[in-house]
């Protein structure tokens, strides 16, 4: 079997279906272990970015060892270079019916052929990009590790989330706040919280822009997704990762694979490296993003909402062939934290059976023992078929 093309998760969940995984009592896996039992995908998958790491901290059926060693010799991370398409925000918004329409088009394509595209000419000046990208390197100046360190977890209520996960199989600094409907930033370094503020704001006009203009490849009223999802109110949270070049003692992991929950999320970096997100056909696409555009993904909240029309994508980041640092700030963009999420039923017939049950927001974020501000994919768990 081909690895390298075929969708891993298919392949892992039908040849270890059955098989049970176990956490031990260790610190870094504990909280997930309710998870890993009734996930083992999921499972897998950490075991797959390092089996000694895996071994130490699982406890593993010896037949899913055997094939998880199988696995984790045969795949490369190795990805390819296919288009990702390209979406004018302006163009989306065009005083020229014709433009907007064209770009409207190109927008459907791209929600319903892939799940991901590049953003261009979307308004955020480039200052509010550089400064932003400027600020959080400042936060993960070399010098201040310790300082971050009362960001580390404290309690589920956390608004604000710092993290080093930095041994082997998964390489990545991160911090994680929560931006909406009130915002929560760190203090130092100076500017650093008013210039968070300023392009959350910016992303955020963004972000209703894209609902409004997602609503209408739908063929509805431009508020449909705004009000579905009650946006007003939506829970957002901005996640700033920080890769270091891949060093030997290191994984080439930098963030395993993952859907994100939400309506959509963006992304901004420093530097292009790394990212690869699994297309609908089965193949791993590199993201090259280009100067100053934004990657736009679709979230899991949208993927319920059309009942699977529009679908959230799993990615990952390898920085093996890192050769510099990498910054990231990604904004989940959800619902408000209290709204029931279910199928639209304009998507639902006897052609289309329902595929979600309902789940409130919050509820989503939380049912496999994550926090909120972790914003963790719960998809498989709203999933009926
Ligand atoms: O850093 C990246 O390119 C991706 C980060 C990501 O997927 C996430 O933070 O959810
Ligand atoms: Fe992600």
């Amino acid at each position: 079997m081909d690895y390298s093309t075929f969708p891993l998760r298919h392949f892992f969940l039908k040849k270890l279906r059955g098989l049970r995984f176990v956490s031990h009592s260790s610190e870094r896996y504990s909280a997930q272990s309710v998870f890993y039992q009734d996930r083992g995908i999921t499972a897998v998958h950490v075991c797959i970015t390092d089996i000694e790491v895996a071994t130490k901290h699982f406890l593993f059926h010896s037949q899913a060892l055997t094939i998880m060693a199988e696995c984790y010799e045969e795949v490369p991370y190795s990805a390819c270079d296919d288009e990702i398409p390209t979406v004018d925000y302006s163009l989306l918004f065009s005083d020229n019916p014709n433009q907007q329409l064209d770009a409207l088009q190109r927008l459907r394509h791209a929600c319903l052929e892939y799940g991901f595209f590049y953003l261009v000419n979307h308004s955020i000046k480039d200052e509010v990009l550089d400064n932003m990208l400027k600020g959080v390197s400042d936060f993960f100046n070399q010098t201040t590790l310790d300082e971050r360190k009362i960001y580390s977890k404290r309690s589920p209520l956390d608004k604000i989330r710092w993290g080093l996960n930095s041994y082997t199989g998964e390489n990545r600094e991160y911090l994680k706040v929560v931006a909406h409907p009130e915002h929560h930033f760190p203090s130092k370094p100076s500017g650093f919280s008013k210039t968070l503020e300023e392009y959350g704001k910016d992303m955020r006009r963004v972000v209703i822009g894209l609902a409004r203009a997602v609503s209408k490849t739908l063929g509805f009223e431009e508020q449909f997704i705004e009000k579905a999802l009650e946006l007003k109110s939506g829970f957002d949270v901005m996640a700033m990762n920080l890769y270091p070049p891949n060093a030997k003692s290191k994984g080439a992991v930098g963030l395993s694979e993952h859907t994100d929950p939400g309506f959509i999320i963006s992304l901004v970096q420093d530097v292009n490296g790394g990212l690869q997100i699994l297309s609908h056909k089965g193949n791993w696409i590199n993201a090259y993003i280009p100067y100053h555009a934004i990657l736009i993904q679709l979230g899991d909240q949208l993927e319920i909402l059309t009942n699977g029309m529009y679908k959230s994508h799993i990615h990952r980041v390898i920085v093996g062939n890192n050769k510099v640092k990498r910054i990231s700030v990604v904004g989940v963009h959800g619902p408000s934290l209290d709204k029931l999420i279910s199928p639209s039923t304009v998507f639902v017939d006897d052609e289309h059976p329902k595929k979600y049950r309902e789940m409130a927001y919050k509820e989503s974020l939380v049912v496999n023992g994550d926090d909120e501000v972790d914003v963790q994919s719960s998809l498989e768990k709203a999933r009926l078929v």
